[in-house]
């Protein structure tokens, strides 16, 4: 059996911030991530899709259970391991290309040769024309596409994603996740995307882990068996939809209950 990329444990994340009682975010979350697999979280909101991100980020500890990496238990950040956010963090005062150069600086490189790579990367991305422009020059999407670009540049194994399109227009996104599906599959590296966008799972993911509401755990796991690009027209289409929909209601109406105290 191939070891996966990424196996989570029995893994409990809870927040303990002074002055409040003890949140329980996750709970007894179990699952793995094969090699080169696209895997979409999905769950309502507060059940610890980020959290859960950045415990394998190595950014938070876990409160119970082992999240490993490659058979290793995380004890920290790794250039292996990216994690892309909703709104692009590049450096508004670096160039594109030097945002995607900085990452490199970690791994002894000559500049020159850091230089070069990013310039490659960001070709890739089709941001060959703007590598001179700071961040602000940029559109949203543009701004994402370099965000990419700088996580592409370190050759994770693991690229994480929080919400990424959640603050692009619908064209932007359509395009953003077709150009997504393209770069996963050149950099074969698996992938955990986080959203609340049914057709975003159904057109991406090899797997959707479904997450209950908060504690988070797997409510269920559903694999997307049709062909890619996804035919969204299709009837088994819009059965997994209505699946997700009816999954999800009950969890969505757990967590509104709870956030309002009914
Ligand atoms: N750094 C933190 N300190 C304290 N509590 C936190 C922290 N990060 C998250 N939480 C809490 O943990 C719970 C889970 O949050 P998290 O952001 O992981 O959920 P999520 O599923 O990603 O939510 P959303 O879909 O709304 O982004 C929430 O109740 C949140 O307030």
């Amino acid at each position: 059996m191939v070891r996966p990329a990424v196996s989570i444990r029995n893994v409990g994340k809870t927040w303990d911030v002074k002055g409040r009682p003890p949140l329980r975010a996750i709970d007894d979350l179990s699952f793995d991530v094969a090699p080169g697999e696209f895997v979409v979280l999905l769950g309502p909101s507060g059940c610890g899709k980020s959290s859960l991100l950045y415990m394998i980020a190595g950014l938070e500890t876990v409160s119970n259970g082992v999240i490993e990496d490659d058979g290793l238990a995380i004890a920290g950040p790794s250039p292996e391991r990216g994690l892309i956010f909703q709104e692009a963090s590049l450096f508004p005062w670096l160039t594109i290309l030097d945002n995607v150069a900085f990452g490199l600086a970690i791994r002894a490189e000559l500049p020159e040769r850091r230089r070069e790579k990013a310039r490659e990367i960001l070709r890739r991305v089709g941001l060959g024309d703007v590598l001179d422009k700071k961040p602000d020059e940029l559109s949203g999407g543009m701004r994402q596409r370099a965000a990419f670009a700088r996580a592409l540049v370190m050759q994770p194994r693991v690229l994480m994603m929080d919400e990424p399109f959640a603050a692009l227009d619908v064209q932007t996104r359509a395009k953003l996740q077709d150009f997504l599906l393209q770069i996963w599959q050149d950099s074969r590296a698996s992938v955990l995307l986080v959203t609340h966008s049914i057709d975003e799972a159904i057109s991406l993911a090899d797997r959707v882990i479904v997450f209950t509401a908060r504690p988070g755990r797997v409510k269920e796991i559903v694999p997307i068996d049709l062909p890619r690009p996804r035919p969204t027209r299709s009837p088994r289409y819009h059965e997994y939809r209505d699946y997700f929909t009816e999954l999800l209601a009950a969890e969505v109406d757990k967590a509104f209950a709870e956030q309002s105290g009914l």
